[in-house]
């Protein structure tokens, strides 16, 4: 029985249709699909309804040209693998017909065996190959169809069914096309826009060289990191050794981030007494505690809508942390003595020299906010894994020296290179920028700095005979010049607190332990004596 057949049996109920009106509203209704994928349903489901098919089924070729896909299934059948019946009828390019039970014995693929498991063994199968007719991509797929013996061969013969197999394929191909268009030009602006974004991530990354200074691949892929940390609002946490431009960073981070404009604060949690670091961070209000005369804003108020800086993390006491990983979730806080919740918005950047992982097995840090301090890490490379680094870094830490005391520019010479390179940097970039400025200091304006100006290496006049008489004729001397103890004093200490951090290349934790005094005392006395506490 032909479409034209069944089409008039459709009708017999008075639908004033007749067969090329029925005809009509079928390539409307194929004209009018989007999308190859609607095409190959809406053709299915004429088929299927008009036809008196029992099954209908439509096999697209995939781009690769090596695959097969059912829409309705999800089937994916090799178009080699001719244990099913399209590969066979797409290898011989002309429809394929046989009886059911005949292609559920020989045909065993698994995916073809379940379209057709449901089906009486009596139908036949035709599988059609479809081609697209104006030439532009051969093969577009395969039409299937179960149904009686007399109705497909009705179907072989019918003008009509091959003028809409005709018109599906014209259409199937069109859409196809639109839809590649669509596709490429979507690839095309997607890789457009990662490409504008590469090249601008690119000169932020370059433009962050003039500060975060470096030419090792290490420090390429720190600045790169850096750039793409900024574009987000995740926490970050800074692990590095002491002196490997943590600080530095966090300062880069909020500058390239969409927070630039508000405000940068930033606070040593390890330089603050516990008992103040509360108040410090979370304010308090009037008459919280004896003292608090004044309501008082803290770091986290005063960072809203900017960037919170938390050096040294690892020493925050575990009650303060439960509290600041409240902030991060939720970003609500109370100020000490206050009755109600405040709310923050702020970007945390976090930063330690302390494997936390160890303080937390030690129960000194609470796991959870470890994980949301690190939800963006980076890790900052001490200064030995990139020597090829230190020449730059020295000549502008020269030329920094040269600007702030406004002394002509120093060069270095190749031997002081030599050995500036050779040297074992504990305290990292803040060692090297100390040593430079002491050379810097020894070196005669108009000089360059030679190996001798390092520190470390022996003066010949330190060396002279006689120098330990001279020592106690100048210690006298200066007990001679002092007329305020405390002063004195103070002077002393500060000096003696600053050779001890040159000494040991600003690592805070070696000077403390030197002088017997704790990291957190060191620290509040570098705060005291107004010293660089870095
Ligand atoms: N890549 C760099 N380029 C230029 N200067 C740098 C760089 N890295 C660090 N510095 C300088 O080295 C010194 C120490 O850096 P910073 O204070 O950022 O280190 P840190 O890792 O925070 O140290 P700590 O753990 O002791 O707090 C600073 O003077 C900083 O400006």
């Amino acid at each position: 029985m032909g479409v034209r057949a069944i089409d008039r049996r459709r009708n017999e109920g008075g639908q004033p249709t007749g067969p090329g009106l029925v005809g009509m509203a079928r390539a409307l209704a194929l004209v009018e699909s989007a999308t190859p994928a609607e095409l190959r349903e809406r053709g299915c489901g004429l088929l299927r309804d008009g036809q008196g098919l029992a099954w209908v089924a439509c096999l697209y070729l995939e781009e690769s040209g090596r695959w097969l896909g059912s829409d309705g299934d999800g089937a994916r059948l090799a178009c080699d693998d001719f244990r099913h019946p399209y590969a066979h009828a797409i290898r011989q390019g002309k429809p394929l017909r046989l009886g059911l039970a005949e292609a559920r014995t020989r045909l065993d693929h698994p995916d073809f065996q379940a379209q057709v498991a449901a089906l009486p063994g009596t139908l036949q199968l035709e599988v059609r190959p479809l081609r697209a007719l104006d030439g532009e991509r051969e093969w577009l797929g395969a039409l299937a169809m179960a149904g009686d013996d007399t109705v497909l061969a009705g179907l072989a013969e019918d003008a009509e069914f091959a003028a809409f197999e005709s018109l599906l394929c014209r259409l199937w191909a069109r859409l196809s096309r639109h839809q590649g268009e669509r596709h490429r030009e979507a690839r095309l602006r997607q890789s457009l826009a990662q490409l504008n974004d590469g090249a601008r991530r690119q000169a932020l990354a370059e433009r962050l060289a003039e500060d975060l200074l470096g030419t090792s691949a290490a420090m390429q892929t720190l600045r790169r990191q850096v750039v793409r940390a900024a574009e987000t609002n995740l926490a970050v946490l800074l692990q590095g050794e002491t002196g490997t431009g943590k600080d530095r960073v966090a300062r880069a981070l909020h500058r390239l981030s969409a927070r630039h404009a508000g405000p940068f604060m930033a606070i040593n949690c390890a330089a603050i007494p516990e008992a103040l670091l509360e108040s410090e961070l979370f304010g308090h209000a009037r008459g919280a505690f004896s003292g608090a005369d004044q309501a008082r804003e803290g770091l986290i108020s005063q960072a809203d809508g900017g960037t919170l800086f938390l050096d040294e993390i690892g020493d925050m006491p575990l009650p303060l942390q439960a509290k600041l990983l409240r902030v991060l979730e939720s970003g609500r806080y109370r100020p000490l003595g206050a009755s109600e919740e405040r709310q923050a918005d702020l970007r945390l950047v976090a930063a330690t020299h302390q494997p936390l992982r160890e303080r937390i097995r030690d129960q000194r840090f609470r796991a959870d906010l470890y994980y949301r301090l690190g939800q963006f890490p980076l890790t900052l490379p001490p200064l030995r894994e990139r020597r090829e680094d230190i020449a730059r870094l020295a000549e502008a830490f020269a030329a920094d020296f040269s600007a702030r005391e406004g002394r002509d520019e120093l060069g270095i010479t190749p031997a002081a290179l030599r050995q500036l390179r050779e040297r074992d940097y504990p305290g990292n970039v803040r060692e090297l920028k100390n040593l430079i400025d002491y050379a810097c200091a020894m070196t005669r304006p108009g000089d360059d700095i030679e190996p001798l100006a390092l520190p470390g290496q022996p003066e010949p006049e330190d060396t002279a005979p006689g120098s330990g008489a001279d020592g106690d004729d100048n210690a006298a001397a200066a007990a001679s010049k002092v007329h305020d103890l405390r002063r004195a004093l103070r002077d002393y200490e500060a000096d003696l607190i600053r050779q001890r951090l040159l000494l040991f290349g600003g690592n805070r934790a070696l000077a403390a332990e030197s002088l017997g005094l704790p990291k957190r005392t060191l620290a509040h006395k570098c705060r005291q004596l107004e010293l660089d506490a870095k």
